[in-house]
């Protein structure tokens, strides 16, 4: 009675190994394929009667072959499989991804059994892959958004912020030095008043590409206020900040801005507080506090200066 009770549930799980979508297949103790459903088989673009009787090797060596089935991350296969067999030998459960080169993933789980049977399983998860990228994609997006300023496309005061405080953390880390520049736009309250806040905006977005144009890859800009920006200057001293910071000056004061339709053009100019990091800063607003200073005095001393302090 148990025998035959046996015998109907092999015969049942057999049938759902023969519909399930799961890939499914079993391998002996020399790691040949004893059994597959075709899904498993198809993973490797094979029929069932071509995978049968291969080894994992031999199956898995197809696929690097002839780059049809599972795509396979190496350019070496001995070693990968070496490793692969290595990392088999060592547990008797693992799970791990496998894309095919027809982009469908799958989600594989190995056993080795008491047995010494080596069970396969796995589940397709390419939508999965596919919404997660997406997420992602979209996280990134998000990301960039909620550190960009509108306005002019750099970096706004959140990521100034953020950068700043990994800044002085790295400079703390490896005992080096960053300089700080704080640029304040010259009596720009008139060009709004003057031509009106839509001119406005255009003469912050034409003054932040010029100041962009000065700058290292490595150096970051930020729009930190409204006719405020902020550039860290990575491993830089405070003589060269100097020097940057009065190239920056000159650049934006030999510009010519055009301001309407009827072209226009007008020159701004633009104060500049300049600071070095120093051992006792510890937080961006201890070094923000001297380049505010130096930037006041310049606009004190007259403006379209630059001070260090
Ligand atoms: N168009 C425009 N104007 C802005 C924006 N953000 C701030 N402002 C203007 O910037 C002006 C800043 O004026 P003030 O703080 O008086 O400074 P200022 O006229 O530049 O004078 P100084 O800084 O003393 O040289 C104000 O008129 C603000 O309305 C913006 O996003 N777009």
């Amino acid at each position: 009675m148990a025998e035959e009770l046996d015998q109907v549930i092999a015969n049942a799980l057999r049938e759902v190994l023969e519909v399930t979508p799961n890939a499914i297949g079993i391998f002996d103790q020399s790691l040949t394929l004893i059994y597959c459903n075709d899904v498993l088989a198809g993973l490797f673009c094979m029929t069932r009667a071509e995978a049968l009787g291969k080894t994992q090797e031999e199956i898995l060596k197809r696929s690097f072959d002839t780059s049809e089935g599972i795509n396979i991350a190496s350019d070496d296969f001995d070693s990968w499989y070496q490793e692969l067999n290595c990392n088999q030998q060592q547990t008797h459960f693992n799970q791990f991804e496998a894309d095919t080169t027809e982009g469908v993933v799958f989600k594989m789980t190995r056993m080795t059994l008491d047995s010494g049977l080596m069970v396969m399983l796995g589940t397709e998860i390419t939508e999965l892959k596919q919404v997660q990228s997406s997420l992602e994609l979209a996280l990134t997006k998000l990301e960039l958004l909620a550190n960009t300023d509108q306005l002019t496309g750099v970096y706004n005061r959140r990521y100034f912020e953020d950068i700043a405080r990994k800044e002085i953390d790295r400079c703390i880390r490896y005992q080096q030095t960053f300089s700080l520049l704080l640029i304040d736009l010259d009596h720009f309250k008139n060009i709004n008043d003057h031509f009106g806040h839509h001119i406005g905006d255009e003469v912050l977005i034409h003054v932040t590409s010029i100041c962009q144009r000065q700058l290292r890859l490595t150096d970051t800009l930020c729009r930190i206020g409204g006719e405020e920006f902020a550039i860290i200057l990575p491993s830089t001293e405070a003589s060269d900040a100097l020097q940057i910071a009065e190239r920056i000056r000159e650049s934006v004061n030999q510009a010519n801005i055009p301001v309407d339709e009827h072209q226009t053009n007008i020159t701004m100019s633009i104060s500049i507080g300049v600071t070095e990091y120093k051992r006792h800063d510890m937080a961006i607003s201890d070094t923000l506090i001297r380049a505010d200073k130096a930037l006041y005095r310049v606009k004190e001393n007259g403006r379209n200066s630059c001070l260090l302090i």
